[in-house]
């Protein structure tokens, strides 16, 4: 694997409040990270410290296995932090032109990367005429100018529609297809879910998750049940190893029980047969990442 970025130990204090305390995580190539918490949480802060905007208090990070300077390496960055800041009485080709000359870097992507956003065909409208998530798509274009090896988005679709968020999802799906790492900050975990292959989650500073999107689902479920004998399927639940966390819903009044491993509908309702229940009900769940998140974030809370 190719380390993109690794973060060791970061802490950030503004005087009294810990902001980012101790987070540590790495960003492998080619993967579409998010760091996901509420408002507050540090996303902003760590991404700040990371590309030395924002000074850290404590703990380090390296890029590109700390090859290159930092200058040297953030050249290989591309980040919208802000809102996106362009001058409104020019088209969007004469603002990426602009961005080229400041940036120095060749003008000859600007057609490639307006295409990738959708956008070539208002090259020549002026800015001010752009919808917000045609301002927020020419910022990514312009953050791509130079073929960055990851792109970083501070909350991408805040204030967007449902369109201009399925667009800009899109285009961040389009981007990592080429092969482009990304590291996107999100309070969103509907967000997170669709567009990202790993997450961090933070809560007060605090990381509670780092890893894949997919693994951190990959519990076995649960199983929801009723039997007129409930109180002794309650029992027999209880005493079996293949369940855990026990309770009736007070609305369905339907037993719900954890899986602790993976095992077949059909297998646990023979199992409950020859213990002389006979279900009426039974369905097998798995639980929704923001089921997993809410109960991550409440158990830490
Ligand atoms: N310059 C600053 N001075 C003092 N406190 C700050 C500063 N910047 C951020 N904070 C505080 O640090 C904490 C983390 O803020 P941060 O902006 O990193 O969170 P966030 O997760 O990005 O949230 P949001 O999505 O609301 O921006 C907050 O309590 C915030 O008030």
């Amino acid at each position: 694997m190719n380390t993109i970025l690794k973060i060791n130990q970061l802490t950030k204090k503004f005087g009294l409040l810990t902001a980012v305390n101790n987070i540590s995580f790495t960003i492998e190539k080619g993967n579409i990270y998010g760091i996901l918490g509420p408002n507050g949480s540090g996303k902003s802060t760590t991404l700040g410290m990371v590309l030395n905007v924002v000074n850290k208090t404590s703990g380090d990070f390296q890029w590109f296995n700390g090859e290159q300077s930092i200058h040297q390496a953030l050249k290989k960055v591309g980040a919208i932090i802000e809102h996106p800041n362009f001058y409104p009485y020019m088209t969007a080709k004469q603002n990426l032109n602009l961005v080229c000359k400041i940036k120095n870097v060749t003008n000859a992507k600007i057609e490639e990367k307006l295409e990738l956003v959708g956008l070539l065909d208002r090259k020549d409208s002026n800015f001010s005429s752009f919808s917000l998530g045609m301002k927020q798509r020419l910022a990514i274009a312009s953050a791509l100018l130079n073929d960055p090896e990851i792109l970083i988005l501070d909350e991408p679709t805040n204030g967007l529609d449902p369109q201009g968020i399925h667009q800009i999802r899109e285009i961040i799906r389009k981007i990592a297809a080429t092969g482009t790492t990304i590291l996107l900050a999100s309070h969103l975990l509907d967000e997170v879910e669709k567009v990202c292959s790993h997450v961090i989650i933070i809560r007060k500073g605090v990381m509670l998750y780092s890893g894949k999107v997919d693994e951190m689902n990959a519990s076995h479920g649960y199983v929801e049940m009723q039997a007129q004998k409930n109180a002794l399927l309650i029992e027999v639940l209880k005493n079996h190893e293949w369940f855990e966390n026990i309770t009736i819903d007070k609305e369905t009044g339907l037993t719900k029980a954890i899986l602790t491993q993976p095992i077949e509908a059909e297998k646990l309702n023979q199992m409950l047969f020859e213990k002389g229940i006979i279900l009426s009900h039974l369905v097998k769940r798995k639980e929704s990442l923001e089921q997993q998140f809410l109960e991550l974030t409440q158990q830490n809370a």
